[in-house]
C-alpha cells in the first residue's frame, strides 16, 4: 500500500523545535513514513494520491493515561478530592461494567469519541471485567486505532462488587494476554494503585509482565492523601515509588505512571534509572484539586514525560485542551517555586502530545522515516487566514481555539479510521 498526502505538514523531532514542510508531500509505504517531498513532478501511478492542499497535516494525538468506562461518567463530581471521589462517583459507575451491554454501549461512545477527538493511540484503564475488556480491545481493533489497554486489578480497599480474588485477578489478567492477538491493540497489566492492591497480587502481575513481557501501568502520588495512605499500608518501604519497585512493577517492562504530583527527587531518580514513563494530567489535577505536576524537574532528570487526558478526572477526553492545561500549570508551578522551574513551551508540550507520549508505542507520534503514519487533517480555514498566518502559527491557533471539527481526517497506519 503506498500513499502520498499533500499539504501543510508540521511535526516534532525534538521537544524544541518543529520540523515545518509547507506545501509538501508525505510519502508512505505500507504504513510507514518514508520521505517527506518538497516537489513531485508527477504522482507516480503505483500512489494513491491524498490532496489535502491548504490543509495542516500533524501526527495523530497520543494519550497515555485515560479510563475509557469512566467515559459516562465525564463532568460528575469535580467538587471533590480523589478519595471520596472515587468511593462516590467513580467506583459504582466502573461496577456497572460487570454488565457487557453497558458495557456494549459505554465503549462505543467512547471509541467514537476518542476518533472525533484525533487520539490514535492510547493507553486505557477499562475495568476489573474480562468480557468486557475484551469486547472494548476487539472494538479499537476493528476502529483501527492503536491502544494499550488494562484489565483493571484490585483486592482490596475497595466496593465489594469491584473486590477480586487475588488468584483469580491474577488468572483472568493471564487469559486476556494469552488471547489478544492483534499488533494495534494489545493488553497492559493495570494494578489499579497500591490502596487497592495486596502485595501477592503485585507480585503475581509482575511475573505475569515478566512471563509475557507485558506493560505495566498504575497511578503515583497523585493526592497527599493517598500518599499517606501508602505510607501507612507500607511503612516499611522508603516511599510510594519503591513499593512498586519492590514487588516488579517499575520499569521491570515497560511502564507508565500517572499524575506523579508528590515524588521525592529520589522517586524521579528511580524513575529515570528504571526508564518508567510519567503521564502527566494537568485537567484532572485541577478538576480534584490533586496539585501541579512539577513537570520540568521531571525533563531536567531526563525522565520520559507524555499527557493523560484522565477522564473522568479529566472532564474533555481532548488532547488539544491537555495541551492548554499543561502549558497553563506549568506557568503556575513557575511562579510557586520562585521562577526556578521554567514554563514549557508550546513545542516541549506539543512534542509530549505526539512523539514523546507515543515513544511508549516506539515509532509513533512523528514523521520521521521509519514512524507509523498516523495522522490528522486539519482544516483550519475558520481559524486563520493561511496567507497572513504561518504554519506553526496556524497550529497555534488550531491548539488554543480550535475544536474537533477542525479535525477532516484520521488515519492510523496511513489508513482511514472510521
Ligand atoms: O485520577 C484517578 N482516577 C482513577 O480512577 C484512579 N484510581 C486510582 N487513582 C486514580 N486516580
Amino acid at each position: 500500500m503506498k500513499k502520498i498526502f499533500k499539504g501543510d505538514i508540521i511535526y516534532t523531532k525534538n521537544s524544541n523545535s518543529f520540523e515545518v514542510h509547507k506545501d509538501s508531500y508525505l510519502v508512505v509505504e505500507d504504513g510507514v513514513v518514508k520521505d517527506i517531498l518538497h516537489y513531485i513532478e508527477s504522482i507516480p501511478s503505483d500512489y494513491e494520491y491524498l490532496d489535502y492542499t491548504n490543509k495542516l497535516i500533524i501526527p495523530g494525538f497520543v494519550d497515555i493515561h485515560l479510563h475509557s468506562s469512566q467515559f459516562l461518567n465525564m463532568g460528575l463530581g469535580m467538587d471533590k478530592e480523589l478519595i471520596p471521589w472515587l468511593n462516590t462517583y467513580t467506583f459504582p459507575e466502573e461496577a456497572k461494567f460487570r454488565d457487557l451491554e453497558y458495557a456494549k454501549t459505554a465503549y462505543t461512545k467512547f471509541v467514537s469519541d476518542l476518533i472525533n477527538k484525533g487520539t490514535t493511540s492510547s493507553v486505557i484503564y477499562s475495568t476489573i471485567h474480562k468480557e468486557s475488556t475484551m469486547f472494548l480491545m476487539d472494538l479499537l481493533d476493528k476502529a483501527k486505532l492503536r491502544a494499550y489497554v488494562g484489565k483493571v486489578n484490585m483486592d482490596r480497599n475497595t466496593i465489594d462488587e469491584l473486590c477480586e480474588n487475588t488468584n483469580y485477578s491474577i488468572e483472568e489478567t493471564e487469559e486476556i494476554i494469552l488471547s489478544s492477538k492483534s499488533n494495534r491493540v494489545k493488553p497492559i497489566i493495570t494494578p489499579r494503585f497500591v490502596p487497592s492492591c495486596s502485595p501477592e497480587l503485585m507480585e503475581g502481575l509482575s511475573k505475569l509482565a515478566i512471563k509475557y513481557n507485558v506493560p505495566v501501568q498504575s497511578h503515583l502520588s497523585e493526592n497527599t492523601n493517598e500518599v499517606k495512605w501508602v505510607k501507612e499500608l507500607h511503612p516499611d518501604i522508603e516511599n510510594y515509588a519503591s513499593v512498586y519497585n519492590k514487588f516488579g512493577l517499575f520499569g521491570q517492562t515497560k511502564t507508565v505512571m500517572a499524575h506523579c504530583i508528590y515524588t521525592s527527587d529520589e522517586e524521579i531518580e528511580l524513575m529515570k534509572k528504571n526508564g518508567v514513563f510519567a503521564a502527566h494530567c494537568a485537567i484532572s489535577n485541577f478538576n480534584l484539586s490533586s496539585g501541579i505536576m512539577p513537570v520540568r524537574k521531571y525533563l531536567d532528570y531526563g525522565v520520559d514525560v507524555g499527557l493523560g487526558s484522565d477522564i473522568s478526572g479529566g472532564n474533555t477526553l481532548s488532547i488539544p485542551q491537555s495541551i492548554v492545561s499543561t502549558i497553563q500549570a506549568s506557568k503556575i508551578k513557575w511562579l510557586e517555586s520562585n521562577k526556578e522551574l521554567y514554563p514549557l513551551s508550546f513545542s516541549e508540550v506539543f512534542y509530549m502530545a505526539t512523539k514523546g507520549g507515543g515513544k511508549f508505542f516506539e515509532h509513533v507520534g512523528s514523521f520521521e522515516r521509519g514512524y507509523n503514519a498516523d495522522l490528522l487533517i486539519i482544516d483550519d480555514s475558520n481559524l486563520s487566514d493561511i496567507n497572513k498566518f504561518d504554519v506553526l502559527d496556524r497550529l497555534q491557533k488550531y491548539i488554543y481555539s480550535g475544536n474537533e471539527n477542525n479535525i477532516i481526517g484520521v488515519y492510523v497506519d496511513a489508513d482511514k479510521v472510521s
